[in-house]
């Protein structure tokens, strides 16, 4: 069986790609499942394409196997895209989702309904040995709920309510987000990749 690294130590996003991948013949591994830990990359772009390939060109050099990363994040339109890129260390260094979602909410508590238009953003980039880097974007369109909800995923999902529905992220079930998130999308388009390798 091929093996193909995920490049990624949220174990949320390891989760969902694990799911969404069971149907190839692929062995995945994220970089939680080795015994020698894997250093942080650091994430200097400015763009979630750039910041992928970042990611997926560094691990994918040091293993010699192919790798995919994942670069995601929240815009929010009413804070001019914030917290975009910065969004897993939007309120500190610790990558503490409650605090992110303390400070989006904060930031946009006299923000009424209409204005709160946001989406998910995933890019994702795959390196292979001696091969150009693909990227591809995938996207999630919604807007922010009036008060968190929900225990499901990870991240931002209990403040996001995608499009066609009236329950936030954490409120749907992992089936259900797999099937209309941003990472979803993008891995559809790198979908015939993935066929090739299992
Ligand atoms: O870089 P890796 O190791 O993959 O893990 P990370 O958590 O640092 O990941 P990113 O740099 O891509 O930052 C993404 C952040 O965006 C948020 N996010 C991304 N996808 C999400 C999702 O499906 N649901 C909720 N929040 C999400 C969440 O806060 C993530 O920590
Ligand atoms: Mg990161």
């Amino acid at each position: 069986m091929k093996e193909l690294i995920v490049a990624t130590k949220n174990s949320g996003k390891a989760a969902e790609f694990r799911e969404m991948f069971s149907k190839y013949t692929i062995e995945v591994k994220s970089l939680l499942d080795f015994d020698d830990p894997v250093n942080d990359i650091e994430e200097t772009g400015t763009s979630f394409e750039e910041n992928a390939a970042i990611k997926s060109e560094a691990i994918c050099s040091k293993f010699n196997v192919p790798v995919l990363a994942d670069d995601s994040g929240l815009v929010i339109d009413a804070l001019n895209g914030e917290p975009g890129v910065y969004s897993a260390r939007y309120a500190g260094e610790e990558k503490d989702d409650q605090k992110n979602i303390e400070k989006v909410m904060a930031k946009l508590k006299d923000v009424p309904e209409n204005d709160r238009t946001a989406r998910f953003i995933c890019a994702i980039a795959v390196s292979r040995p001696d091969k150009e880097t693909f990227i591809k974007v995938g996207k999630c369109e919604g807007s922010i709920a009036l008060e968190e909800r929900g225990n499901h995923g990870f991240g931002y999902d209990p403040i996001f309510i995608p499009n066609g529905s009236n329950r936030t992220l954490a409120e749907h079930t992992p089936e259900e987000k797999n099937s209309i998130s941003h990472r979803k999308n993008a891995i559809l388009q790198v979908e015939g990749w993935l066929k090739a390798q299992s």
